[in-house]
Order: structure tokens, then C-alpha cells, then sequence
């Protein structure tokens, strides 16, 4: 994940490949909820792992259920039986209002029954999101709640025992959220012992999510009576029981990017997303009506999707989004491509999400220069020619992240391709963790358009120690070209190659079978990381880097390190041979006296002894063959800039190359 200020997307060009999709947020936690409800362990297959289902299982850890990760990934859930495992407790439940609302309603009756004294609270923007209507209906039914802080909000404070009056319907609103008459479907079972009768004022929204409420209760015992969308009763004699096991789905909404990255770049393959299909329960995969709508071609299977582009430009489409609440935020920014509008109506719901969603939504398509507008439920969105770079604020809103990434695409619609900047985009771990690299894993870029930071200079000057620093700050790859030299000088040497010959430890070059992992360097399975830091090797490396074959050889092996979203490469050629369009290159450098220390200390940090005189003049050696070669020798860039770091903190030298990234970067927000 990355976990870093901001992520910038270049310009995106064409999408293929297979995705598999995280666990369904919406079935994660109504499983975790009721596994940790029933008596009985429940295996849990293919859960989401997410910062919602992460609250989720602390909660019920906290009331008593018991949770064990097996070694493959398969969580297994010993419910507490509906009986309370403590009497009080205080529940942190972030910003899940899939885990606030159900739980709220579940422990609420509980409470009542066996006593107790539970709060329940959340991040700041939890305790704006409305739980009144599910609080009064909890009240009539005789349950003690005290809204904390604004009366119909979290944080709440439950406490026991109260009698219950359940021979009278519960009445819940039902054109606010779902998610309330989902809590007390879920939460009912626990304590009728008659018949009890639930009955749904206004009109009922998302009803998809019911349905998966419905299926999930179905399969943990409870056969709930459905009369329309109006009325539901809950048999007497319920009782939670374990399935045994249960499969999570794929995540519906989260298909819906790489449908929609299918429909707008999949031109030559589709894009295969695995997790959900024709077979879905969950309501959100009707999205890829929408988008087939909009233009894009799908096939299906039971748990698979196949999306290519279809129409180009997408056609704008006017659609009531009530049963895809969550996945139309994607056709939001799909309709930058259309050939004309796209309206969206009955999307109230958006404004009481993890953010006012219409107004964000409309907010940050404004930023990209799009024409839109929005009313109480409704949005339009016109397309878009004129695409300005944006800095996309998510409002800790993993929704806006996602399908904001499709933005990126604009080079598709523009001979002014623009990137896009996604704030904040660990926010996406609320439902997919690792969202944005699987989606580099799915498209591909030009490759000028692939940001890239060159930085050059003698040996120990601090390139290696600065262009890991940038490049995790900005989430970009990194090259470490001298570890391809050492790398290439130690399997000659091994082989018995004169290493001054060039042509022979060119033929080693071409043939190496190198990975880079974790930071770890791997030449056909082994782990040469420490061999390759040996000062031997760095002679080694600076001996077999003049020659022009092995300079040749090692050539397309760098060039393939340039992938979105970005790459800091160091070495002594970056800027002036192997990246000459690099959008900004540093020469860096510092006195002798100074490498030599550092790498002095770094070697006696190490636990290997040096010499601090040797050591200098084997750098000083090492520079002057790296600057006299005729192959690539070392030289700043005409248009390098010079950084001697001799007199600074790593730290400063980090700050001052981020701050010239960002003078170069088109945003308007600066870092
Ligand atoms: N600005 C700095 N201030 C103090 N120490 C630094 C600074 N930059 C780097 N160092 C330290 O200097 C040592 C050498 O740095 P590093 O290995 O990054 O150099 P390098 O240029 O990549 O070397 P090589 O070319 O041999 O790979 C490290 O121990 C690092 O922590
Ligand atoms: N782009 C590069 C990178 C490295 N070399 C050579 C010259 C260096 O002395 C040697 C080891 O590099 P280091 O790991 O110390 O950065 O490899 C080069 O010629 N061109």
C-alpha cells in the first residue's frame, strides 16, 4: 500500500490483464458480525483484510467471540452463542458504518437482555454520519442508548438491562440508509422469541444490500419472511447457527474501476476481473449494465468478468443509480469520455457516506476542468476536452481514490495528457489495500510520460541513500544501476573472466539472471546483496562498466525499471546516457574527506574493519577511472542540478530534491 502524502498517476494509455479482487466489504463484515453472533466456529474463506473489517474483529474479540488466522489466510470465528462474553466495554469502530450500524443494534439488544454498559465511537467524520433513525427504532423496542455527542449521531452509549417491547412492528426509515434495517435484521434474531415484525417507513434504498443481508441470514439459520420491501419478520425461535464455512465474494464495488478501466483502455485485450460474476449476490455488479450502457463490452461467468472497450468515445448516459449506490462513483468519472452528458439521479445516499460524496465528487471533477452539476440527488457530468493536472483531495474516502484513478486515462481524449495527483491514497485500505498496485499491474504507460529522477555522482556521495528516500516518498521504483555493474563484475569474476576483457564479460551481462526483491538482489536464486557491497565488488563494478559492449548489454535491463508511476534511477550515467528526458537530475556529490568517512562508518557499522586513508584512495581511484572511461563517463548533465551534501543531513538533501520535484510538477497544491 502506499502509505505516502500523495500519489502521482502519469498519463495512462491502454489496460489488460487479470485482476483478483479483495473480499466484499458489505459480506465481510455481515459474516464476521454474525459468525462472531452464533454459536459455533465458522471458517471464514477470502476475507477482506481492510481497516473496516480490522474494527470489526476487535469488537468482537472485546465481546467475546474468539478469532484464529489458519496458515492459508482462511480466518476462523468462534461466535459468543449470543451471550456476551463482558459486561462492559468501549468499541472503536473507525469509520465502518458497516460495522457502527449493525453493531450498535446487535449489542443495543444485548444490553437490554443480559445488562451491561457498552460506547461506541469512531473517527471524527463517523460521528457525522447519521444513526438516528436506527436509534429511535432501537428505543421503541425499549433499549437504553444516549447519543454522546449530537443527539441521532455516534458516539453511543448502550446500557442494561431495559425490557423489550417486541410485540408491536419495529418501524425503521428505510430512504435514509439501508444499513439500518440491515442492523436490526441482523441484530432481531438474538431475542425473538416470538414472532417479530419489522416494518420499513418511506422508500426503501439499495435493496441489493438487503438481499445480501437476507442470503447471509439465510445461511447462518434464520429463514426471515419477506412481504415486498415493506414488512420483514423475524420467526420465533431464531437462533444463530455456524454454516460451518463460508466463501467471501470478490468486492462488486470495487470491480467496477476495472470494468471501468476495460470499457475506457482495454482495447486490444480485455481486462479480467476474478471474484464476481453472473452469479453474484451482491448488488453492486449490476454496474456492468451501466457501464455496457456507456459503451463497454463484458462477458461473464459465475465469478468472472471480461470487459473490453466497446463504444469509443463512451456514451453519455442518464441513469437512476438507487440499487449501484456505491460502484455509479465510477461512472462519474467514465463520463469525462462520453460523447455527451451523463446524469445521475437518486444518489442521496452519497452525501451521508465516508464524505459527502456529491459534493466531492463534483468538487474534484471542477478541478479537473469538467463542466458539472449537481442537485439534492443528482449530478451531471459533461466531457471533458480541456483536462487540467489535479490535485485529487479524498476526503478519506477510499471511493474517490479508486475512481479517480481513471482520470488518468485523459491522454486517450487529449494531445495534452495531464497526471493526475491522488491525495492521501492509503485511504483505500478501508476496502482494497492494494488497489493502486494492482491497478500498474493492469495498464500500461509511454513510456515519456513515465516520470523519471536521475541521480549521478561519485562513489558514497549519499545517491543510493537519497534515491530510496525520494523514491518511498513518492512511491516510485528505484534503480540501483551500480548493483547491474557489481552485479555483472561478480558472475564474471566467478566464471574465471578476465575482467578486462569486454567482450566476454558482455556475454556474462546479456545472461544475467538477476531479481530484485525487497531490497534484495537475487542472481539466479541466490542472494548476492552483501557480495555486492564488498568494496571488491565496487572496484570490480567500476573495471567492467568502461567497456562499451558491457554498457550495451546492460542497457535495456535499466530502461525496463521505468514504470508507473514513476523512477528514481542513480549511478554516474542516468542523466546524460540512460534517462537524457529525465524530468529532473541531480548531480550530487562531496568531498573526498566526507565519502570516505561515510563509507567508513558504514563499513565499521557492518562489522567490517577499514581504513579510513585506504578508503579514500580507493574512491579517489574509483572516481578518477568512472570520470576518465571514454564509455559514459561521469559528468553531470548539462541540465543536472549540483548538490554537494557534504555540510547536510540526508534529511535535508531529502527535502531539497522534493522541493525541486515539485517546482517541476504541473500541480497547483504544493507539497
Ligand atoms: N547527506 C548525508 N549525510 C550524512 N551521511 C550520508 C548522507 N548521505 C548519505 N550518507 C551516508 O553515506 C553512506 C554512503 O551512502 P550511499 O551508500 O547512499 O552512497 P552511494 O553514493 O550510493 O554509494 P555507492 O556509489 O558506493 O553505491 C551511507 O552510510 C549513508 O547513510
Ligand atoms: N550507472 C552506472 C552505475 C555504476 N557504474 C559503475 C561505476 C561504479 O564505480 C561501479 C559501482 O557503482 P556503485 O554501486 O558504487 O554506484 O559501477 C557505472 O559505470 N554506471
Amino acid at each position: 500500500m502506499y502509505k505516502i502524502p500523495f500519489l502521482d498517476l502519469p498519463p495512462l494509455r491502454a489496460a489488460a490483464g487479470t485482476v483478483r479482487l479483495p473480499g466484499s466489504k458489505s459480506i465481510s463484515n455481515r459474516v464476521l458480525l454474525l459468525a462472531g453472533l452464533s454459536e459455533g466456529t465458522t471458517a471464514v474463506h477470502d476475507l477482506l483484510d481492510s481497516d473496516d473489517t480490522a474494527v470489526m474483529l476487535a469488537a468482537l474479540k472485546t465481546l467475546g467471540g474468539q478469532i484464529e488466522a489458519q496458515a492459508d489466510g482462511v480466518l476462523n470465528v468462534t461466535g459468543i452463542g449470543g451471550k456476551l462474553g463482558t459486561q462492559a466495554a468501549q468499541l472503536f469502530l473507525g469509520n465502518a458504518g458497516t460495522a457502527m450500524r449493525p453493531l450498535a443494534a446487535a449489542l443495543a439488544l444485548l444490553t437490554a437482555t443480559q445488562g451491561g454498559s457498552f460506547e461506541l465511537s469512531g473517527v471524527p467524520r463517523m460521528h457525522e454520519r447519521p444513526i438516528g433513525d436506527l436509534v429511535d427504532a432501537l428505543r421503541a423496542l425499549g433499549c437504553e442508548i444516549a447519543c454522546l455527542g449530537n443527539e441521532g449521531y455516534p458516539p453511543l452509549k448502550l446500557t442494561g438491562p431495559s425490557a423489550l417491547k417486541l410485540d408491536a412492528p419495529v418501524k425503521v426509515r428505510g430512504d435514509v440508509s439501508s444499513q439500518f434495517l440491515t442492523a436490526l435484521l441482523m441484530a432481531l434474531p438474538l431475542v425473538a422469541t416470538d414472532d417479530v415484525q419489522i416494518e420499513v417507513v418511506g422508500e426503501l434504498i439499495s435493496k441489493p444490500y438487503i438481499q445480501i443481508t437476507l442470503t447471509l441470514l439465510e445461511r447462518f439459520g434464520i429463514a426471515v419472511k419477506r412481504d415486498g420491501w415493506e414488512r420483514f419478520t423475524i420467526p420465533a425461535g431464531s437462533r444463530y447457527r455456524s454454516p460451518g464455512a463460508v466463501h467471501v465474494e470478490g468486492d462488486a464495488s470495487s470491480a467496477s474501476y476495472f470494468v471501468g478501466l476495460g470499457a475506457i483502455a482495454a482495447v486490444d485485450q480485455p481486462v479480467r476481473i476474478e471474484g464476481v460474476g453472473s452469479e453474484s449476490m451482491q448488488g453492486d455488479v449490476r454496474f456492468v449494465e451501466a457501464a455496457q450502457q456507456m459503451g463497454a463490452e463484458v462477458k461473464s461467468g459465475p465469478n468472472w468478468l471480461e470487459v473490453r472497450r466497446g463504444a469509443w468515445p463512451l456514451k453519455g448516459i442518464t441513469l437512476d443509480c438507487n440499487h449501484i449506490p456505491d460502484a455509479a462513483m465510477t461512472l462519474a468519472v467514465m463520463a469525462l469520455y462520453a460523447d455527451g452528458p451523463t446524469t445521475l439521479t437518486n444518489i442521496a445516499s452519497w452525501r451521508v457516506k465516508e464524505t459527502d460524496r456529491l459534493s466531492a465528487m463534483a468538487t474534484e471533477l471542477r478541478k479537473l476542468g469538467a463542466t458539472v452539476d449537481e442537485g439534492p440527488d443528482w449530478l451531471r457530468v459533461q466531457p471533458l476536452q480541456d483536462w487540467k493536472p489535479a490535485s485529487i483531495h479524498t476526503y478519506d474516502d477510499h471511493r474517490i481514490a479508486m475512481c479517480f484513478s481513471l482520470a488518468a486515462f485523459n491522454g486517450l481524449v487529449t494531445e495534452h495528457p495531464v497526471p493526475v495527483r491522488i491525495e492521501d491514497p492509503a485511504c483505500v485500505a478501508k476496502t482494497f489495500p492494494e488497489y493502486f498496485e494492482t491497478l500498474f499491474d493492469t495498464v500500461s504507460a509511454s513510456v515519456s510520460d513515465i516520470p523519471v529522477i536521475t541521480i549521478d555522482g561519485p562513489t558514497a556521495s549519499g545517491k543510493g541513500t537519497l534515491a530510496d528516500e525520494i523514491a518511498h516518498k513518492l512511491g516510485y521504483a528505484v534503480l540501483d544501476s551500480g548493483a547491474l555493474y557489481r552485479a555483472a563484475g561478480l558472475a564474471a569474476s566467478r566464471a574465471g573472466i578476465d575482467l578486462d576483457d569486454g567482450k566476454e564479460v558482455a556475454a556474462v551481462a546479456r545472461a544475467l539472471d538477476l531479481r530484485f526483491a525487497q531490497g534484495r538482489v537475487y542472481l539466479a536464486g541466490e542472494d548476492i546483496s552483501d557480495a555486492l557491497r564488498l568494496e571488491t565488488s565496487g572496484q570490480n563494478a567500476s573495471r567492467v562498466a568502461a567497456h562499451p559492449p558491457v554498457r550495451r548489454a546492460l542497457n535495456q535491463l535499466q530502461l525496463d525499471f521505468r514504470r508507473a508511476p514513476g523512477l528514481v534511477a542513480d549511478g554516474r550515467d542516468m542523466g546524460t546516457d540512460v534517462f537524457p528526458d529525465a524530468g529532473l537530475k541531480v548531480f550530487l556529490t562531496a568531498s573526498a574527506a566526507t565519502r570516505a568517512e561515510r563509507r567508513h562508518k558504514q563499513l565499521i557499522a557492518k562489522g567490517i574493519s577499514a581504513n579510513i586513508e585506504s578508503l579514500r584512495a580507493d574512491l579517489e581511484a574509483r572516481d578518477a577511472r568512472d570520470k576518465n572511461r571514454s564509455a559514459s563517463p561521469l559528468h553531470p548533465a548539462q541540465d543536472a542540478l549540483m548538490l554537494d551534501n557534504s555540510a547536510q543531513t540526508i534529511e535535508e538533501s531529502v527535502e531539497l530534491v522534493l522541493d525541486w520535484w515539485a517546482r517541476r510538477r504541473p500541480f497547483k497544491v504544493s507539497r
